[in-house]
């Protein structure tokens, strides 16, 4: 079920650096919101404080307010681990479990949580999973084969597959097509565009195109300097955040004046 995330002055450290301040955002259920920005202002710090990724690093924390649906996912007695499978993550590069199997990438999230689960009921979610990443047709006739032997973009949207296998509420995804090629790129943002339909998507992206083409809104953060944190600068539809941004830092960075 899609879910609402809410950010009430989020700041977000590593041990005494703080990169990234002061952010207030509230990403609607049921859209996909881009990420863009410099390099170095901190939306992957953002994204990773979202699922409560960022804190397994040592002296890393946050400060301020994440709530999904209103419940604090840093709240007393919140458990990271629920977090993160409510919250699920697709990285840079595509990391299937190299020596598992198809079959077995797809459950590896029920396997790490140590849910047990009947025969019937895995092949009900290898199926509705693979499907849903767009992968079904491609890998049904080898599901026991290592997900190694899949091309990149394949192994990508395995890696979607076993994150929305756990029925989460919102997927992150960093730079999910950097290091695809430009059919794969395709086949990854048409499914995107589908996972709305279900899922809260947010997607840091340096490829402002794709922001364009898959975005209902933009958050753009920016950095004034080495060593400042981070800000969210503007967030709003993808269409006014690349046309007509009320905030002078977008308009610069939108155009290619810097960045
Ligand atoms: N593990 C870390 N320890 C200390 N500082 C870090 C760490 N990771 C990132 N930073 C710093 O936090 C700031 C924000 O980095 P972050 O990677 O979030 O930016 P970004 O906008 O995602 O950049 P890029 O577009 O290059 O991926 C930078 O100053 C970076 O050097």
């Amino acid at each position: 079920m899609s879910k609402r995330i809410q950010a009430k002055d989020v700041d977000v450290y590593y041990g005494k650096f703080k990169a990234v301040e002061g952010v207030n955002i509230d990403i609607a259920p049921r859209t996909v919101t881009a990420f863009i920005g410099p390099s170095g202002c901190g939306k992957t710090t953002f994204l990773r404080a979202i699922n409560r990724m960022h804190e397994v690093l040592p002296g890393a924390h946050v400060e301020g307010q994440l709530l999904l649906d209103g419940e604090d996912v840093y709240g007393p007695g919140v458990d990271p681990v629920t977090v993160r499978s409510q919250i699920g993550m697709v990285f840079q590069r595509p990391n299937p479990f190299p020596t598992m199997s198809i079959r077995d990438n797809v459950l590896a999230g029920y396997k790490l949580n140590g849910t047990r689960l009947s025969r019937s009921r895995a092949d009900e979610i290898v199926e509705k999973s693979l499907r849903g990443a767009n992968l079904w047709n491609e890998v049904k006739d080898r599901l026991d084969k290592p997900g190694s032997g899949l091309s990149g973009g394949q192994q990508q949207r395995l890696c979607i597959a076993r994150s929305v296998a756990v029925s989460p509420d919102v997927i992150l995804m960093d730079e999910p097509c950097s290091a695809l090629d430009p059919i794969s790129t395709l086949a990854v943002e048409d499914l995107i565009n589908e996972l709305k339909e279900q899922y809260t998507v947010i997607i840091v992206t340096h490829n402002m195109q794709q922001a364009a083409r898959v975005a209902d809104k933009t958050a753009f953060f920016n950095i004034q300097g080495i060593g400042q944190p981070g800000k969210l600068i503007e967030f709003d539809d993808t269409n006014v955040i690349f046309n007509n941004p009320s905030n002078q830092q977008t308009e610069d960075y939108v155009s290619g004046r810097f960045g």
